[in-house]
């Protein structure tokens, strides 16, 4: 793979690439391998997991909003998910809390590792949410409709309506794979994955 041309004003240290894709199509599994290439990697959705885990802080805002979703161990997210996906408002109210603290928490990785050639920013909703425009390129993890449901219905408390919800809410994923610069394919052998995930690392690296 040859390595990757931005315009100049997209050529600043650190270069951020973002990784994103839909439910269960392979982020977080990507996420640990571009890690092990080296790569350092901001994950959102475990910022959302210890804003809202045990002593998380946001915690009480959720407790205020969302009254008897929290208790001991912090949010209890299948109540909390109960509450919000296929309620607009309800959602739009729940991301008005916990965006604005994982933009403060990403801005602060990305001040720790300013001095990096690249970093990734693992973002869910990088497309849903307009944050592709703050990137440097965009890479989307992807695999076929069928895979996906596999892995998405094995999870405990996954329900048909639950994961339509879910999907309703994200950008298809043909969309995101017409507007990413790189297409990671994880519907194959994780070697395979890996072996791509390599390639786009190097390519960063030697930029
Ligand atoms: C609704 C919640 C409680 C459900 O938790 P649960 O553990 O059951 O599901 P999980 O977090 O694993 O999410 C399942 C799938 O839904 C997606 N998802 C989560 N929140 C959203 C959202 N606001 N819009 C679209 N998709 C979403 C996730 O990316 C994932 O693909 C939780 O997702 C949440 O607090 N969401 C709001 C924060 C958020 O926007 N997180 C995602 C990006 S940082
Ligand atoms: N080649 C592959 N690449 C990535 N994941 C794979 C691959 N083959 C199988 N899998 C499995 O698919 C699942 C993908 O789950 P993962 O948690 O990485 O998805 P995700 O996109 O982060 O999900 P979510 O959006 O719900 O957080 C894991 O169980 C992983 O082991």
């Amino acid at each position: 793979m040859t390595p990757y041309k931005r315009p100049a004003s997209r050529l600043r240290r650190p270069f951020i690439l973002g990784l994103t894709g839909s439910i269960g199509m392979g982020k977080s599994t990507a996420a640990a391998m571009f890690e092990r290439e080296g790569v350092p990697v901001f994950d959102a959705d475990a910022e959302v997991h210890r804003l809202q885990g045990p002593g998380g802080a946001l915690v009480a805002a959720i407790e205020a909003r969302f009254p008897g979703t929290t208790g001991p161990g912090g949010v209890d997210r299948q109540k909390l998910g109960a509450r919000v996906l296929g309620h607009p408002h309800e959602l739009a109210a729940l991301e008005a809390i916990v965006h604005p603290a994982v933009g403060r928490a990403q801005k602060r990785f990305l001040a720790r590792h300013r001095a990096r050639a690249v970093v990734v920013l693992d973002i869910p909703l990088l497309f849903e949410k307009g944050g592709a425009r703050r990137v440097g390129a965009v890479a989307v993890v992807s695999a076929p409709l069928w895979v996906q449901r596999k892995r998405v219905m094995r999870r405990p408390g996954m329900t048909a309506a639950k994961f339509r919800a879910i999907r309703a809410l994200q950008t298809p994923d043909r969309v995101k794979r017409a507007r990413a610069d790189f297409v990671i394919e994880t519907g194959r052998p994780k070697s395979e994955t890996h072996r791509q995930i390599r390639a786009i690392a190097s390519c960063f690296r030697a930029r």
